[in-house]
């Protein structure tokens, strides 16, 4: 593990294997990366888990941000702290405006989140005049007053995090300020049907902050997102239901893409994923996500079966269908597999039996014509 203070940089905490699909995690206002205790060490057995802290709070430096900060500007500040990790694509989990923060990240820079979960957040945090009235009080007074109602605005009756309160207490007022006037200005309804992340919304039953019915507003405008509400949970649900959170979390972030994008790339090349990719639509997108995931992220990963017993397979099973071209895909998908070009012949000569002679035939002329090509051109996909 590794907590480092960075000069112009978001403080962070990082956890887990540096090989490890990353995996970045953004607070709430007022609060610190300690927002995540509960949940962080579980997370980073399968991800590079890096939380932060905003500008002011926890051990960022105050100054990254000033009066009339905007959402864009701490998202600017996450990507240069990726940038600094040398992290390209990431998922992301942010609750309430850390939340925020992963919503304009996938409408604005779609391309450097592989997936997001919003926790207790909105598109919108009830209009500006609350936020600019807390700013107010804030630079005024400094946090005493409002660290003294975070029990009622976080939890439910009866439950508290002390360090979680005492992050509040403590943070930097000109920076908090900064943090209401970003929310204030925050409203990113009309972008929400552009978004093509993988989206999970997880809401706190009992949060007054951001009710459920904020995130529901979210899910039923970004296509295909999820929703989970959480019950006994108010605005800060990660530590307050940190389990059911996880569960939720896992159930999203699990059978990763990441994990399955590197096994496509394995066995398919990466010109073919590249390709793919490139011709990605909103259209197509969820598709996309899908086959990461599941064929594989999930069954071409999983090893009781080797993978050039799944390229056998995989080849009867289109030549059982007639798809000639993803024959000639996994033709080359089962040479990278190890399968010589005999054995390639066996598998088809096999198909003739159990497909059909005419089936086996077109696959034979399918095989050849890839085989040679592999030839001329071994590293061609
Ligand atoms: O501090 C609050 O009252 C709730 C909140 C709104 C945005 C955020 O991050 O926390």
């Amino acid at each position: 593990m590794t907590d480092q203070p960075t000069g112009k940089l978001l403080h962070h905490r990082a956890e887990g294997p540096e090989s490890a699909p990353p995996l970045l995690l953004g607070p709430s206002l007022g609060t610190s990366l300690a927002l995540w205790d509960g949940l962080a060490p579980e997370l980073s057995a399968a991800h590079r888990v890096v939380r932060w802290d905003l500008p002011g709070h926890g051990g960022s430096p105050a100054d990254l941000i000033g009066p009339g900060a905007t959402v864009a500007d701490l998202a600017d500040l996450v990507l240069a702290l990726a940038d600094s990790l040398g992290i390209g694509r990431f998922a992301y989990a942010g609750v309430s405006l850390g939340g925020a923060v992963g919503l304009h990240l996938a409408a604005h820079r779609p391309e450097r989140i592989e997936r997001l979960a919003v926790i207790c957040s909105s598109a919108h945090f009830n209009g500006a005049r609350p936020w600019e009235e807390r700013a107010e009080l804030v630079r005024r007074e400094g946090l005493a007053p409002v660290a003294a109602s975070a029990d009622d605005r976080w939890f439910t009756p009866g439950f508290t995090v002390p360090r979680l309160v005492e992050d509040h207490r403590t943070a930097d007022p000109g920076a908090y300020a900064a943090c209401c006037d970003a929310l204030a200005a925050f409203d990113l309804r009309e972008r929400l049907p552009s978004i093509t992340v993988p989206t999970l919304l997880v809401a706190g039953r009992e949060d007054p902050a951001t009710p459920p019915s904020h995130l529901r507003e979210i899910a039923d405008a970004v296509p295909g997102s999820a929703l989970a509400e959480i019950p006994g949970a108010s605005h800060l649900a990660p530590a307050e239901r940190p389990e059911a959170v996880l569960a939720a979390l896992r159930g999203h972030f699990d059978g990763y893409p990441g994990r399955g994008m590197e096994v496509r790339r394995q066995v398919l090349g990466d010109a073919h994923v590249d390709r793919a990719q490139s011709r990605q639509t909103p259209f197509t997108a969820r598709f996309q996500d899908f086959i990461s995931r599941y064929a594989w992220g999930e069954v071409w990963t999983d090893p009781t079966l080797a993978r050039r017993e799944r390229s056998m397979i995989t080849m009867t099973a289109l030549v059982a269908h007639g798809h000639l071209d993803e024959l000639a895909m996994h033709v080359r998908a089962a040479r990278r597999n190890g399968l010589t070009p005999e054995e390639i012949g066996a598998v088809l000569l096999q198909t003739a039996v159990y497909c059909g002679v005419p089936a086996a035939n077109s696959a034979f002329a399918v095989a050849q014509r890839v085989l040679a090509e592999e030839d001329a051109a071994p590293d061609g996909a």
